[in-house]
This record gives structure tokens, sequence and C-alpha cells, in this order.
């Protein structure tokens, strides 16, 4: 199998045949202890593969905890630094965030900051972690349902990507990270968004992994701690996890991080259409094929507020205004974008409209 290795700030991305460069990390490195932190789910299904296929790994100890992103919390963390502490970890030990994005996001946050800091790597285990959470150096915790507002950036050794793992993971899961990847598409590649559009959900391999880290690697090395240009990874997300947060503050089955940035994504693409140009047809391109894959979820009117809210929270904004990644066409976008309550109002209204 061809091994895709991907050179990002520092430290390589490694997609295919990874365990081979994985066992050559962990040679080199000899840390004094390892610890792997699992959620509920990846201690079953991801666990005992990952071990087999790297016997060379022969003592660790086993941070498990709750699935979900309801977990991503402080108080989850306070969990994983105390059993770091108690099991002896030190500056020369080793953590393997074994997951999704909520154990690489947490993991990798509890990691950056414990001792002030001790050496983690990524083997993310969902397609939306693979192609994005794992990569770039964003760590952290939501607080009060607010994404990620505690956090820092701090970039793993590694990130070892295994796409064996995806055959134990739910198909609301897989399509949960494919938003992601629609996402590349629309910010910066239209082939591709294309590509995404006639292949589907059938075909995600390797390269298509690939591709969707490139297109964001590529970002990030240009600015890494979101100064300007690494704003376009968060087309989508400024409504999108206002949607997310509320969702969690409110639902019995929340929805995922990919389903509410798709949401977010036909909400902000109805923005671009009417302040940065995006042509109507690409707006119902989007609208349909996102329409396609997601939940019909409706917002409440009486959400509305709640919602802005959540959006004056967001880490883009400046100056007190709700800062927004737009589009200009399809593969186009344009950052630092202002839109006023009335507007997002404007953009829920017809979003909701969708269903009637
Ligand atoms: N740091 C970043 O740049 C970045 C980028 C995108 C998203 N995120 C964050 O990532 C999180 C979402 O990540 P996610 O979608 O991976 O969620 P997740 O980590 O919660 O995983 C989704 C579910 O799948 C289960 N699971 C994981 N791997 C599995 C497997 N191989 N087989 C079966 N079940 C498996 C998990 O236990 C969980 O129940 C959000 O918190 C989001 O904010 C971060
Ligand atoms: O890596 C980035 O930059 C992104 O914006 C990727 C997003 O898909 C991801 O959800 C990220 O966690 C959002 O970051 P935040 O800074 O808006 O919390
Ligand atoms: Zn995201």
């Amino acid at each position: 199998m061809q091994t895709f290795i991907i050179n990002s700030e520092g430290y390589n991305v490694y997609v295919g045949n990874s365990y081979g460069p994985l066992q050559t990390f962990l040679e080199e490195k000899k840390y004094a202890k390892t610890f792997i932190l699992a959620d509920t789910n990846t201690s079953e299904k991801c666990l005992p593969k990952f071990t087999e296929k790297l016997p060379l790994l022969k003592e660790y100890d086993i941070i498990e905890i709750d699935a979900g992103e309801a977990h991503k919390n402080i108080d989850y963390c306070i969990g994983i630094w105390k059993m770091l502490l108690d099991f002896g970890a030190g500056r020369d030990s080793l953590l393997i965030n074994l997951g999704g994005g909520m154990v690489t996001d947490m993991g990798s946050f509890a990691a950056s900051t414990y001792k002030r800091g001790i050496d983690f790597i990524q083997v993310p285990t969902t397609l939306l972690s693979q192609v994005d959470a794992s990569v770039g150096g964003k760590t952290g915790i939501d607080m009060d349902h607010v994404k990620n507002i505690i956090g820092t950036f701090t970039n793993p050794e590694a990130v070892f990507i295994d796409t064996d793992f995806l055959y134990t993971l739910p198909r609301r899961e897989l399509l949960s990270g494919f938003a992601e990847m629609i996402k590349h598409g629309l910010i910066c590649d239209s082939g591709y968004y294309f590509d995404l559009q006639s292949n589907a959900m059938g075909s995600v391999d390797n390269a298509m992994i690939f591709h969707s880290v490139n297109i964001k690697n590529k970002i990030v090395l240009e600015d890494p701690k979101e100064r300007n240009i690494r704003k376009a990874l968060n087309f989508g997300h400024t409504i999108g996890h206002a949607v997310e947060s509320y969702s969690l503050a409110h639902d019995k089955d929340p929805l995922l991080h990919g389903e509410a940035i798709a949401i977010g994504m036909i909400c902000e693409a109805w923005l671009s259409h009417t302040k940065t140009g995006l042509e109507e047809s690409a707006l119902t391109d989007i609208k349909n094929f996102l329409l396609a894959y997601y939940p019909n979820y409706r917002i409440p009117e009486g959400a509305f507020a709640e919602l802005a809210e959540f959006m004056k929270k967001d880490k883009k904004n400046e100056k007190g205004t709700i800062n927004f990644t737009l589009l200009e066409g399809i593969g186009k976008f344009v950052i630092n974008q202002t839109c006023t309550e009335e507007e997002i109002r404007q953009a829920l209204v017809l979003y909701n409209g969708l269903f009637k």
C-alpha cells in the first residue's frame, strides 16, 4: 500500500501504511512511558486493531473516557491530567490520542498543558478527524457549550492515519466528516467539490483523505495561528458552531459537528450570495448537495437570539462585529466579512424555509 506523507509545521502526517513510520518513530524516540487516550467506542473498536498492528508497543497505560462531544470539557480534561499524574507521566512520556476529533482535540489540549507540555501523536479514527481535526495544531475543549473556547495551538509530533478504522464507523459519522471535505472543496478547489458530488460517499479513500489534508495543511502553513487566511477553514462555522452549541444545550440527540457545519454552510452560502457575489446557481447547487445528505433540522425561531449570543463569542470576531468567511464562488473564499444580526436572522429564516 502506498504511503502518502505530508509535511506540516515541523511534523509529518502519514496516510496509508502508517504503521511502519509509527514503529520507527517509537523506536527512535524511546519514550519512558506511553499512554493511550481512547473513548469508550475507540477503546473497543480501534484499540485492539491498533495494538495488533504495532507489536513493538508492549507497555502502555490506557486512559478511557466517555464518548461524545458533551464530554469535551474541563471536567474530563482534569480526569486525563489526574490519570497522567497518578500513573507517573513525565516530560519523557508520550500520549497517543486514539479517536475522533473529540479525543484528538481534548487529548492534545491535555498534553499541551500537562507539565507545560508533553509529546503527543494523533491517531485519528473518524473520517472527520482524519481529514481535519488531527491536523493543524488546534487543541481545545468546550465551555458552557461554547465550542473550543479554551485551547492552545500546539502541534503533535506526528499524525498517523489508517483508513481501516473507518470500517466500524457509523454512516452518520462518516457523513459528518464528509461535510468538512465538502468545505475544503468549497473554499479552495471547485474540481474537488464536484468530484465529491459525483463520487459521493462511495469512495472515500487514502487519496481523497490526502487531498483534503493537503488543502488544509497549505492554509495552516501560511497562517498557523489564524491571523488571516486560516479563517478560510472556518467557512460554515460562524453559524454552524452556534447551531452545534444550541443543539448540544437543548437536544437529546444533538447534531454532530459536521451536520451543524452543513447547516452553517447553507446559511453562509446564502449570505455569500447576497454579500460577496456567489452566483444563484452555485447557491442552489450547494443547498441541494448538502440537503441530500444532512438532516432536515429546523431551527426554532425562538432560538435565534440564543444563536446570536453564541456567535458573539466566536473567536474570529473583532471590534464587536460577528466575523464570517464567505464565498465569492465555488472554490473561492473571502475572509473578514461582517454581517448584521438582521442579515443572519434572514439567513436562518431562509434556511428554515427549505423544509416547508
Ligand atoms: N482541531 C481541529 O482542527 C478540528 C477540526 C474539525 C473538528 N474538530 C472537532 O472534532 C470534534 C468532532 O470530531 P468527530 O466527528 O471525530 O467526533 P468524535 O470524536 O466524537 O467521534 C464521533 C463518534 O464516533 C466514535 N468513533 C470514533 N472512531 C470510531 C471508529 N473507528 N469506529 C466506530 N466508532 C468510532 C466516537 O466514539 C464517537 O462516538 C468536534 O469537537 C469538533 O469541534 C476539531
Ligand atoms: O483548523 C481550522 O482552522 C478550522 O477552522 C477547522 C474547523 O473545521 C474546526 O472545526 C476547528 O476546530 C474550528 O476551530 P475554531 O477555532 O473555530 O474553534
Ligand atoms: Zn469543523
